[in-house]
């Protein structure tokens, strides 16, 4: 079959040496060419855990995935088209001492590049591209960034199917499948902390990563359903406080409270209000949106948004 697309993922992965941009290139053993590292999506992986996947086992550095910064087509010498999604990618320098590089049979060397000759020594012209996608959040200011990622609770069990209280719904079996199928890609983004909603089906769509990341889910009814109905939710509290604290969070909600929950995003950064809050809180169960704002200046308005729908 030669219509059926390759898909892969990967990064731009910078740092600042000395105050200078550098960004990270891959010497391929095999063609003898130089890239941005990435790869080919495994069985069952979202292309945000592809490409820290690969960005780890090209270069030994693990990171957590900033803005999205493009996506690459071009047609392979068997004819069949490559599709490649690209996220920024900070190397922070505990990350670079812990490397576990050493040359391989897929990767020669790694490099830090300027940008500019970055620019003048990649191989392939998407590679370019994409580089020069980043550059353009560079010269916008826009370098670190932290992600405020917003997730509808799974599958829960039908109002009408349930004679306790709303709150204790639970979810259904597909809910928890999503609840741990959004693991994966929601560590990618690098989230460390978890807060959700009291109801249950939001705090139990967070607890497989709770356990993972080895942390406590924090329950607060700002972010509930009933509160929200009762006219006493208050998702700007815990906005102002996640934007002041500008840590990679998850933030677990209901359908009706999502659309106030990114609107008190845009408000608390200044962002100009769009269309695409809209689809960003208009998610199906399981599904997320991650606001990548400036770590540096999150008040200088969200930087990019994605919405990743459950594989489950
Ligand atoms: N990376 C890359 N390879 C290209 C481009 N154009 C082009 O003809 N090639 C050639 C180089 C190789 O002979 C062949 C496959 O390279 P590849 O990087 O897409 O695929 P791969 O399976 O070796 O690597 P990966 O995706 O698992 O990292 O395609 C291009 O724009 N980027």
């Amino acid at each position: 079959m030669t219509d059926t697309a390759v898909y892969a993922a990967g990064g731009v992965v910078w740092r600042l040496v000395d105050g200078k941009l550098h960004v990270l290139v891959v010497h391929r053993t095999a063609y003898a060419d130089l890239t941005l590292p990435k790869g080919k999506v495994e069985p069952g992986e979202s292309l945000a855990e592809t490409a820290a996947r690969e960005i780890f086992e090209e270069t030994g550095i693990r990171v957590a995935l900033g803005v999205p910064v493009g996506v690459s087509k071009y047609r392979l010498p068997s004819k069949r088209q490559k599709i490649v999604h690209y996220w920024s990618a900070e190397a922070s320098d505990d990350a670079i001492r812990a490397s576990t590089f050493v040359p391989n049979k897929e990767i020669a060397a790694v490099e830090w590049l300027t940008p500019r000759k970055a620019l003048a020594r990649l191989s392939y012209p998407v590679d370019i591209e994409i580089l020069e996608n980043f550059l353009a959040f560079v010269d916008d200011g826009i370098l670190a960034t932290f992600p405020i990622v917003v997730l509808r609770h799974g599958k829960a069990v039908a109002r009408e199917d349930w004679s306790g209280p709303d709150a204790e719904r639970p979810l259904t079996d597909r809910g928890r499948r999503q609840a741990k199928a959004a693991v994966g890609p929601l560590r990618a983004f690098g989230v460390r902390k978890v807060i959700s909603s009291d109801a249950v089906r939001c705090a139990d769509t967070v607890a497989p990563l709770a356990k993972a990341l080895r942390t406590q889910v924090r329950t607060t009814a700002a972010l509930s359903q009933d509160a929200w109905e009762a006219g006493t939710s208050d998702p700007r509290s815990v906005i102002g406080k996640r934007i002041r604290a500008r840590k990679p969070v998850v933030l677990c909600s209901h359908g009706p409270v999502l659309p106030d929950i990114l609107s008190e995003l845009a408000l608390a950064t200044g962002t100009l209000r769009g269309s695409y809050l809209g689809s960003a809180s208009a998610l199906e169960t399981g599904a997320f949106s991650v606001v990548h704002l400036s770590a540096t200046n999150p008040g200088s308005g969200i930087v990019a948004i994605e919405t990743h729908d459950p594989k489950v």
